[in-house]
């Protein structure tokens, strides 16, 4: 059994930070040293909400692809349905489902997913976000992941997923959601049949299958189909006509014991079926319902059950992604300790093409296994809807985090397919959004000079993890820099700003006479291309605002308050 103590502390952000109360910086401003410290910055958090669903409601989480058209273009798939991509996102659902026992169902179709989790669930005490990012990122990541075993040719660009979240109070309205994404495939599929082959049977130009198609109903695409493209439509696939629908079951499984008597087990398997389930007997046979259902004909009123949150207008919108168990990953993936240069590498390249991704992305700071994205206070980037930007948000993050793995870790394989959760947090003004980076930074901080310490204690064979942890308990800033200087002869000070500051990461400066030695910054050699420059600077003074101006657009009273 792994100590407790082996747990808690190496790098673990939230435990370090309860203890940075310790820290001289925040002593100044707060004597009181347990619970948590209350900084300056802190109250930062005061913002947070955590968007708890309500209980006994199913909880269903629709995913779409937004760039799937791209994907067919650029990767040459076969019209109107490629059947490898639909066998990849049927694998990637089998991914989160197996990652998420608590999704009782999932039914997908083309780019749509819809994951039910079920009525009673807790997980993550039913906050909505961090449910719908969590699936979202995974969806992305097992996609991304997946990829290589079912297409020869590469992987051109990630997944942008957008996600919503519905809560829908009884058995009947789940049946009344579900038939209504069944239906919808219907008609797109027997349309996007219609249309393709129309194209490929008949030479002609999709801008003239789009007029010869317009408001055509069900009975003339049926007709077409048959009369100009010779197909029956009701011969066509049931995975494209029908949709997937994929659920846990229970299977006998011969499981052979030590004295090598086989005996059958009961298990919970995931299958796939495509099926009819607008009818009674997919309710009453497969996926039993506890209250009477029946069909209904009028569905409109589903779209009242959305969870829609807009961001009050002017507020600047911040996005912060946590990786999901990254304490287990980095052990999993031995990462260097305490920071490993190829995991901060590759949390760099996914936070850029966030920022490539979204130009209402205006700022951006990462540390440790999360990062937090500066959305312009008046971007009306996904009509500020809160789900919509942080899934959108979240799946590139996670696609371009695996997308780019083996370029930055070679060798080490990825053993399994990370997922990132997000939230938004809205600040009303400049000063709160920078006190808002100065708490990310302070918790780098204080982090990472405890860790350093942590580990040069452990690693070179001085004590035991427990020990360190006794070692460093209650010191101060001042205490840690020296044991760092007399022990292992290390100034603090002079070890990788990337470690000590986290990564910083904004839109280039108009004004070309700015340079890093001038502001005594840090900056990656290379960076700055692109209109992007990534680096490692200080966020908490002034000086990197004052200089920079165009970021925030506008200038804020100095601060008083320094790291040290
Ligand atoms: N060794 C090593 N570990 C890292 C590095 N970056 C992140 N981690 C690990 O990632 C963890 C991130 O902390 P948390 O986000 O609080 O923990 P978590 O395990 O991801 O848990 P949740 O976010 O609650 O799911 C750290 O505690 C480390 O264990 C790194 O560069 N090197
Ligand atoms: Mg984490």
């Amino acid at each position: 059994m792994i100590p407790l103590v082996s747990r808690r502390i190496p790098l673990v952000s939230r435990s370090v930070w309860k203890r940075s109360c310790l820290h001289p910086w925040l002593r100044n401003i707060h004597t009181n040293l347990f619970p948590m410290a209350h900084s300056r910055f802190e109250y930062v958090r005061s913002f947070e909400e955590e968007g708890l669903l309500d209980p006994q409601h199913w909880i269903v989480i629709a995913l779409k692809f937004k760039n799937h058209e791209d994907l067919y273009r650029v990767h040459h798939l076969a019209r109107p349905n490629d059947p490898p991509l639909a066998r990849l996102m049927e694998a990637a659902v089998g991914v989160v489902m197996g990652d998420f026992k608590e999704i009782v169902l999932c039914y997908s179709f083309s780019q749509e997913f819809n994951f039910v989790f079920s009525k009673t669930t807790t997980l993550y005490r039913r906050r909505g976000p961090k449910l719908l990012t969590n699936v979202c990122s995974l969806m992305s990541s097992a996609f991304v992941h997946k990829w290589p075993c079912y297409f020869e040719l590469a992987l051109e660009f990630p997944p942008m997923i957008e996600g919503t979240v519905h809560l829908l109070p009884d058995d009947q309205t789940l049946r009344d959601y579900m038939a209504k994404c069944q239906n919808v495939c219907h008609h797109q599929n027997l349309y996007k049949t219609a249309f393709w082959g129309l194209v490929s049977k008949e030479g002609l130009l999709p801008e003239e299958v789009m007029k010869t198609l317009k408001g055509a109903n069900e009975g003339i695409l049926n007709e077409l189909l048959f009369s100009r493209c010779n197909t029956n439509y009701n011969k066509e696939d049931n995975a494209f006509k029908k949709g997937s629908i994929t659920l846990r079951k229970k299977v006998q499984k011969a499981v052979m014991a030590q004295n090598g008597s086989v005996t059958q087990r009961s298990q919970s398997a995931v299958v796939v079926m495509h099926t009819d389930f607008i009818k009674d007997s997919f309710w009453s046979d497969i996926f039993v319902l506890k209250q009477p259902t029946e069909s209904h004909a009028k569905l409109g009123y589903l779209k009242y059950f959305e969870k829609k949150e807009s961001l009050l207008p002017h507020a600047w919108i911040v996005v912060r992604i946590d990786g999901k168990g990254f304490h287990n990953f980095s052990e999993k993936h031995d990462f260097e300790k305490p920071n490993d240069p190829r995991s901060i590498e590759l949390m760099n390249k996914a936070a850029v093409a966030v920022m490539e991704k979204f130009p209402e992305v205006i700022f951006s700071y990462g540390q440790s296994d999360e990062y937090s994205f500066a959305i312009h206070r008046y971007s009306k980037m996904c009509d500020r809807q809160g789900d919509k930007i942080i899934s959108n948000i979240v799946s590139i993050f996670a696609g371009v985090y695996v997308y780019n793995w083996q370029r930055c870790f070679g060798e080490v394989e990825l053993q399994y397919c990370p997922a990132f959760d997000a939230r938004v947090v809205l600040y009303p003004n400049n000063s709160c959004l920078r006190d808002y980076f100065s708490w990310r930074q302070a918790d780098c901080h204080i982090n990472n000079m405890y860790n350093t310490c942590f580990w040069a204690l452990v690693q070179r064979g001085l004590c035991s993890r427990q020990k360190a942890d006794e070692i460093l308990c209650g010191t101060f800033s001042k205490d840690k820099r020296s044991i760092l200087l007399d022990r292992f002869n290390m100034d603090y000070d002079k070890e990788d700003a990337i470690s000590r500051k986290g990564t910083v990461i904004f839109r280039d400066r108009p004004r070309k006479d700015l340079c890093a030695s001038s502001t005594g910054c840090e900056v990656e050699e290379g960076a700055g291309c692109g209109g992007i420059t990534v680096g490692h600077f200080d966020v908490i003074k002034d000086e990197f605002w004052r200089e920079r101006p165009w970021i925030l657009g506008e200038e804020r009273n100095a601060t008083t308050l320094d790291l040290d």
